[in-house]
């Protein structure tokens, strides 16, 4: 059984399918990278999942269970953990206290809560930042105390939606190599990114999307090779 499954996904806002019809499966401690145009349904993919909107049609299974009727605030309890493109830390909170906040969800005890989130400020190297206030941070910093949120949520699955966004070459290769440690322990994740070297290099699998339907789901360099990507990337030209 896959940790996670879509089954024939579809979500219309108005006359829009944002969404339309994609199925697809996330192995544990798999990397599925998902890639599309500007437009293309992405975001509107993570939304679903952690049920932000309620799906049109379609059904989403997580660890055997049926989980698109789960209430948004239920779904980090049930272990799917995510970041958004625009960050929203809380911003008059410090660093370490913005991941307490996280790590409460698994623990009442301020003690243990306090421990966790200093481990993953820690693994997400923002200790020498710990004691500064969210609002007070670069971008760059910023998106990593997302990560670092949705970390001590203790997440079975983890949604990452374009990290490197907005960062400058370093800032990116210093976030991948945070994302790379990440998998490196064993997570799940799905991943949105828009630089495809960086997808290239980090996804088992990607599922390559336009118009809200899939074009093609594979290795990297399969996907990266077909036609269809290459036409909705680059236009007809040069498919
Ligand atoms: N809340 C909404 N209401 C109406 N239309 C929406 C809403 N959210 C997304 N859409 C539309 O759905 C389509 C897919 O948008 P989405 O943001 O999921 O694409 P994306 O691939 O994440 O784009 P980008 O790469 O620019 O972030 C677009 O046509 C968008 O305008």
């Amino acid at each position: 059984m896959s940790l996670f499954e879509a089954k024939n996904i579809v979500k219309r806002f108005g006359g829009v399918a944002a969404v339309n019809d994609l199925s697809f499966t996330v192995e544990k401690g798999e990397i599925l990278g998902i890639i599309g145009p500007n437009g293309s349904g992405k975001t509107t993919v993570f939304n679903l999942i952690s049920c932000f909107f309620p799906l049109t049609s379609g059904e989403i299974h997580f660890k055997g269970k049926r989980i698109d009727q789960v209430p948004a605030h239920d779904i980090c309890n049930l272990g799917i953990g995510r970041t958004f493109q625009v960050v929203k830390p809380l911003k008059r909170m410090t660093v370490l206290e913005n991941v307490t906040v996280g790590a409460f969800l698994r623990t009442n005890s301020m003690a243990k809560a306090k421990h966790k989130a200093e481990e993953i400020v820690d693994f997400c190297g923002l200790s020498q930042f710990k004691d500064y206030e969210a609002k007070s941070l670069p971008l760059a910093l910023r998106k990593r105390l997302e990560i670092a949120r949705a970390l001590a949520t203790e997440p079975e699955l983890l949604m990452l939606d374009e990290t490197c966004a907005g960062l400058n070459p370093r800032e990116s290769e210093e976030a991948i190599a945070i994302i790379k440690r990440i998998r490196d322990s064993g997570m799940t994740i799905i991943i949105v990114e828009h630089i495809m070297k960086v997808m290239m290099g980090i996804s088992d699998r990607i599922l390559a999307i336009n118009f809200g339907s899939q074009i093609t789901i594979g290795k990297p360099q399969e996907v990266a090779g077909h036609p269809e990507v290459i036409k909705a990337y680059l236009g007809d030209d040069h498919a």
